[in-house]
């Protein structure tokens, strides 16, 4: 079941827990007992009230809330979902005192951007199709669970686009639900995707009364699931049987990388979790007498700064070079068709690879609704159950300590403390919401953006790069 280990908490964070949770439900009872006790007239009426609050409180509504990334569904979205995208501080981080550039540099870095993502949402059909399949993959587990006999309301929520994740969360309110299960469908753990999303959550629980009281808890990552691993291996075994040397076959997991920085000074589990990953689907494979070569190597690299590696496209080249003729693709890092399974691998890894003598060429489609992976994904909401408990109770200390997601503030927080500051643009503004100070705020945010575009100019370093904005022939001779 693993990866709720990964929050277990020490043991007087968990004696914590279990107080908490004892308050809460009492808190829970005077909040129910109140209303009641208006109407209590005589000694039969309130014992029927009271049995009856009694019963509302046993009853229990389970939700699961899935957390995606999300993508534009026409090609007008593309901007502002890249927008989304670029003013999450989990992606671009600035120094505290440039976080107020948030905003107006993704707005920047969107619009610069645009054109070069909507050719390739353009190449897929004009949008994504995260949300129907992820609305799918919701639709399919709420049946399971129902088999399974854990009646259960699925949600969906979003980080850059419909439904977002704040929609979600109305909803959850909306239905009374009293017990929450958070899956994000990334099998891996990575500051950039799932830490994200719980940091998006985090901060909606702490900002809502109803929310802060409600039992939840989060699996963080479960690619080490079984239920994983062997349907990942039949999705292999299924491509390989179509190549007429099937054991010749490279087999050729291709994850999104991330910048090298979130490994290695964040401490983003990513890369351990995805090598790990890639062993167990190997040892499934041998069990079934698949011992074919594999390799990992990591795409979808925006810009200059180094990103994990191998990259994928220098190993396509390398594998061509080294006489590899039959290569199978395998996305490892989501469940989903998306972008950069159908342009980056199909098209672009494609053409690379025969042009680098590869002659044979083959892809593991993504998950989906595959029904042994939503069944165990099933598996997986039943057995967190047991750990769902209430995050926090008093004011102070539900604002302070989200038990179950503090570990990815933890996690965060190294990042953050890591990050070098920068001098600041001007030495004296008002803050807050004036006229005078927006005035202020406002000429000074777009001084700030002067004084980047320069030192990118003139440095050839900066987000405009990182971001693949400007052109790295301008500063970076290009091999
Ligand atoms: C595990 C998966 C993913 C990781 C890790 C990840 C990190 C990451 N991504 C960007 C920048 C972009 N990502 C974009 C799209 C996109 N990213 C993922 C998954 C991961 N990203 C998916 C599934 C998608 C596609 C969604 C879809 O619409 O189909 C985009 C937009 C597309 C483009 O212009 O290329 C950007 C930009 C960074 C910077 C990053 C790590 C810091
Ligand atoms: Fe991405
Ligand atoms: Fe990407």
């Amino acid at each position: 079941m693993g990866s709720i280990a990964n929050f277990t908490s020490p043991p007087q964070l968990f004696t914590r827990r279990l107080l908490q949770q004892k308050t809460c439900i009492q808190m829970e009872t005077r909040r129910l007992l109140q209303p009641s006790k208006a109407l209590l007239t005589t000694t039969s009426d309130a014992a029927q009230q009271l049995s009856t609050t009694t019963l509302v409180i046993q009853e229990e509504k389970i939700g699961v809330l899935l957390l995606n990334l999300g993508g534009p569904e026409t090609l007008e979205d593309v901007q502002p979902f890249l927008f989304n995208l670029f003013a999450d501080p989990d992606i671009i981080r600035l120094p505290k005192l440039f976080r107020f550039l948030q905003r107006p540099l993704a707005h920047l870095i969107s619009i610069l951007r645009a054109p070069k993502s909507k050719e390739g949402y353009a190449s897929i059909g004009g949008g994504s199709p995260l949300r129907r399949i992820t609305d799918a993959q919701a639709e399919d587990l709420g049946k399971f669970l129902f088999a399974k006999n854990v009646p259960a309301e699925v949600y969906v929520g979003m980080r850059y686009w419909h439904p977002f994740t704040e929609e979600a969360i109305h909803k959850i309110k909306m239905d009374g639900i009293t017990k929450l299960v958070v899956l994000p469908l990334y099998p891996q753990f990575s500051i950039s995707t799932s830490g994200s999303s719980l940091r998006l959550l985090e901060s909606i629980f702490r900002e809502d009364e109803y929310l802060v009281n409600m039992q939840h808890t989060v699996i963080p990552s479960w690619y080490q699931r079984e239920g994983y691993i062997k349907a990942m291996s039949t999705l292999i075994e299924k491509e390989l049987e179509k190549f007429e040397c099937s054991e010749k076959v490279m087999i050729f997991f291709s994850a999104h990388g991330v910048p090298l920085a979130y490994v290695e000074e964040a401490g983003d589990p990513y890369k351990a979790e995805m090598e790990e990953c890639v062993d167990l689907i190997m040892e499934e494979l041998e069990k079934r007498k698949i011992t074919n070569a594999y390799t990992l190597a990591y795409q979808s690299r925006v810009g200059p700064v180094e990103w994990l590696k191998p990259y994928t496209d220098d190993t396509i080249i390398e594998l061509g070079q080294k006489g590899v003729k039959s290569l199978l693709a395998v996305p490892i890092s989501f469940v989903s068709e998306h972008i950069e399974t159908l342009e980056e691998i199909d098209v672009e890894y494609k053409e690379l690879a025969l042009k680098s003598g590869i002659e044979k060429w083959g892809r593991v489609p993504a998950l989906g609704c595959e029904p042994t992976f939503i069944s165990d994904l099933a598996d997986a909401v039943i057995e967190s159950l047991p750990y769902v408990g209430a995050m926090a109770v008093s004011d102070i200390e539900a604002r302070q300590s989200l038990v179950p997601l503090a570990s990815v503030e933890e996690l965060l927080a190294v990042y953050d403390s890591q990050r070098r500051g920068l001098p600041p643009p001007v030495t004296m503004w008002e803050w807050g919401w004036t006229k005078s100070a927006e005035t202020w705020n406002g000429r000074a945010a777009m001084l700030a953006v002067l004084v980047l575009l320069v030192w990118e100019v003139t440095t050839g370093e900066g987000f405009l790069h990182q971001w693949g904005i400007l052109p790295l022939s301008l500063h970076w001779p290009t091999p």
